[in-house]
Parts: structure tokens; C-alpha cells; sequence
């Protein structure tokens, strides 16, 4: 449904370039020389386009309670929101498609396929579940009737845990888009900016040699929510060990989202795992410490992985209370 609706957008950007107000009440309003046959077949073109903008608004507004149903079960689910949005053409819809490939699709999920392609549950290489959601590709100089319809379908990038922002790096326009991209998400109502977003830097098998490290230089964003960076290739299977790796640690150390909290003790002699810790191990984040004569007692927040990791260490609750209290 969503490139139809693409489609009518992009007609209705066309058609208010050459004929103006449209659907501001459907008077023409035109000099003189509009009077006749003309002004027939604008008024036709006026109200076939009246009728297909209430028609994407209807639709829109499907797509919106369609998406906050699932939305209220995927979060149900317990399972992190990975929405991927950024200009048109930036390869999103590829980029999802062959993620959800090279990982297992659970088959419980299937169901929600059905309902609604754009939303995949997938299985990443350290272990964690989570919903990639792909979105509308963002278009500049929308007509004004649908800005509103068309922010609508974002609705669940408000909600969601993190974003992937997709960009198509061997677009000479790469930059202005990404600006724009920024641009719309901020105007959102009620979208942190603190929202962590990775930037996707798509399609560098596109590019020559070592265009892609100084690209990324020139592209370089201050934006608080941007987290990291990671260049692929959605098409040539390209870097998605590194995306999938930035996935997981951007739901570690800036989501609580799935997130194991663990006790441990981390014996003197075992210092260096410690050290480990301690040196930023994206996996796992260090939520308190105390240096006891038993060891290092931390209660820290883990990757599913590294929880597996850490498992030795681990210590109970009771434990826990009777150490520190030493
Ligand atoms: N060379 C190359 N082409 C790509 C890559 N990723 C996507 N494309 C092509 O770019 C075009 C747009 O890809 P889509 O995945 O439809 O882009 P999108 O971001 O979903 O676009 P919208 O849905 O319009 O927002 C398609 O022709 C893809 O085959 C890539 O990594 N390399
Ligand atoms: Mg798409």
C-alpha cells in the first residue's frame, strides 16, 4: 500500500507545482483566460485532485490505526522497535528485506508479516530479537494538505527504541537529504530528539576507493541522538555485521531495552575482566560499584551475550546485600 500511496504523493507534489491551490476549496480563482474549455478541464483536474487527496488521507489514516494495533501488540511482545527512515530511494526497503533474510524470522511473527510487510522480526547475531519497521521514505516539499496525513504514517518513530537513518551515499544530494531527514523528525510532535540513531550509510559499493572513509568525514552530523555510524551496501550484503553489532550496542548502552541487570563479584585475581568492564565494553554497562575485600561487587546491565559472558561471576541478590554490607 505504502508506494501507491507514495505515488499519489508524489502526483500530488507534481500537480500543485503547476496548478496551484489545490483543494483549497476547489474555486478557481484563475485571470480571464482561464474562461472556457481551460477552466473545464482545471476545475476536472482541481476535483479529481481533491478527490485523491481525501482518498490518501482515508488511507493514512487506515495505515495509522492498522500500525498502532500492531504496534500495541509488538510492544506486547516486549521486543525493541528498530525503525528504518530516511529520504526516498536511500535503499531502506532493501536494506530490511535482506537483513530479515540473513536472520532467522521467527514464525510466530509470520502473522504480522502477513498484515503488514513492513514490519519484520528478526534475530540478531548476538542473540536479540527485535522489529526493524520500515517507513515512508521522507520527500522534500510536500504539498501542505498531506504534511500532516503523511506524519501521521511516522507516528511510530515517536514511539520507537531506536532509528536507523538510511542514506544513499552516492547521491551528489546525500547531504541536503540528510539534513532534510533531520529536519522532519525533529518537527515530530513528541520526538525526542535523544532518540539514538545510527546513520546507514548505503550503497558504497556505488562508490570508488576510499570515497566512502571521506564521505563519511563530510557527513559528519551534531546531532545529539546520533550514536554511531556504519557503512553497507543493502544490496551486495555489505557490512551487516558491523550494523547489526551497532544495533546491539546501541540498545545496550543507550536503551534499557531487554537488558539483563546482573550482580557480580569480580574477583582481585580476575581483575582483568574487570579492567574489560571498566575499558567501555559497549555490551555492558556499569550501573554501580563498590571495591570490597571480596572483590569488585558491580550491578551492571548486559547484552544477552555478554550476560552469557559474565555468568560466573554472577552472585544472588542475598549475596549481594551481605558483601556490600562488609
Ligand atoms: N547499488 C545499490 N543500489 C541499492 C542499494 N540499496 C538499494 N539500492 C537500490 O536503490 C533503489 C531504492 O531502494 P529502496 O529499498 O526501494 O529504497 P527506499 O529507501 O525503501 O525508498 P522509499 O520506499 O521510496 O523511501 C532500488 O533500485 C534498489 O535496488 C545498494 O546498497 N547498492
Ligand atoms: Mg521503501
Amino acid at each position: 500500500m505504502l508506494p501507491r500511496l507514495r505515488y499519489y504523493l508524489t502526483t500530488g507534489a507534481g500537480m500543485e507545482a503547476q496548478g496551484g491551490s489545490v483543494g483549497a476549496g476547489g474555486t478557481s480563482g484563475g485571470g480571464a483566460y482561464l474562461k472556457g474549455k481551460g477552466e473545464t478541464q482545471l476545475s476536472m483536474d482541481r476535483s479529481l485532485m481533491k478527490r485523491k487527496i481525501s482518498a490518501v488521507t482515508k488511507q493514512l489514516e487506515e495505515v495509522r490505526k492498522l500500525r498502532k494495533q500492531q504496534r500495541d501488540r509488538h510492544y506486547s511482545l516486549g521486543l525493541p522497535v528498530v525503525s528504518l527512515v530516511g529520504y526516498t530511494n536511500a535503499g531502506k526497503s532493501t536494506l530490511m528485506n535482506a537483513l530479515a533474510q540473513t536472520v532467522e524470522v521467527k514464525v510466530k511473527d509470520r502473522l504480522f508479516e502477513t498484515l503488514d510487510p513492513t514490519r519484520r522480526s528478526v534475530t540478531l547475531p548476538g542473540g536479540r530479537n527485535v522489529m526493524l519497521a520500515d517507513t515512508v521514505g521522507f520527500i522534500q516539499r510536500l504539498p501542505e494538505q498531506l504534511v500532516a496525513g503523511f506524519r501521521a504514517t511516522l507516528e511510530e518513530v515517536v514511539e520507537t527504541t531506536m532509528i536507523l537513518h538510511v542514506v544513499d551515499v552516492s547521491s551528489p544530494t546525500a547531504a541536503q537529504q540528510i539534513a532534510s531527514v533531520l529536519k522532519t523528525l525533529k518537527r515530530l510532535p513528541k520526538f525526542s530528539p535523544k532518540t539514538p540513531q545510527i546513520m546507514v550509510y548505503n550503497k558504497v559499493d556505488k562508490l570508488e576507493g576510499d570515497k566512502a572513509a571521506e564521505l563519511e568525514r563530510s557527513l559528519s552530523y551534531p546531532d545529539p541522538g546520533i550514536v554511531g555510524h556504519v557503512q553497507v551496501s543493502a544490496l551486495k550484503g555489505i557490512g551487516f555485521t558491523a550494523l547489526s553489532k551497532a544495533i546491539e550496542d546501541t540498545l545496550v548502552s543507550h536503551t534499557d531495552f531487554g537488558a539483563a541487570s546482573m550482580k557480580l563479584l569480580i574477583p582481585y585475581t580476575d581483575s582483568s575482566v574487570y579492567a574489560e568492564l571498566k575499558a567501555g565494553a559497549s555490551q555492558v554497562k556499569i550501573n554501580s560499584e563498590e571495591h570490597t575485600s571480596d572483590g569488585y561487587l558491580l550491578e551492571v546491565t548486559a547484552s544477552p551475550t555478554a550476560e552469557r559472558m559474565l555468568s560466573g561471576f554472577e552472585v544472588s541478590e542475598e549475596d549481594f546485600q551481605l558483601i556490600s554490607e562488609m
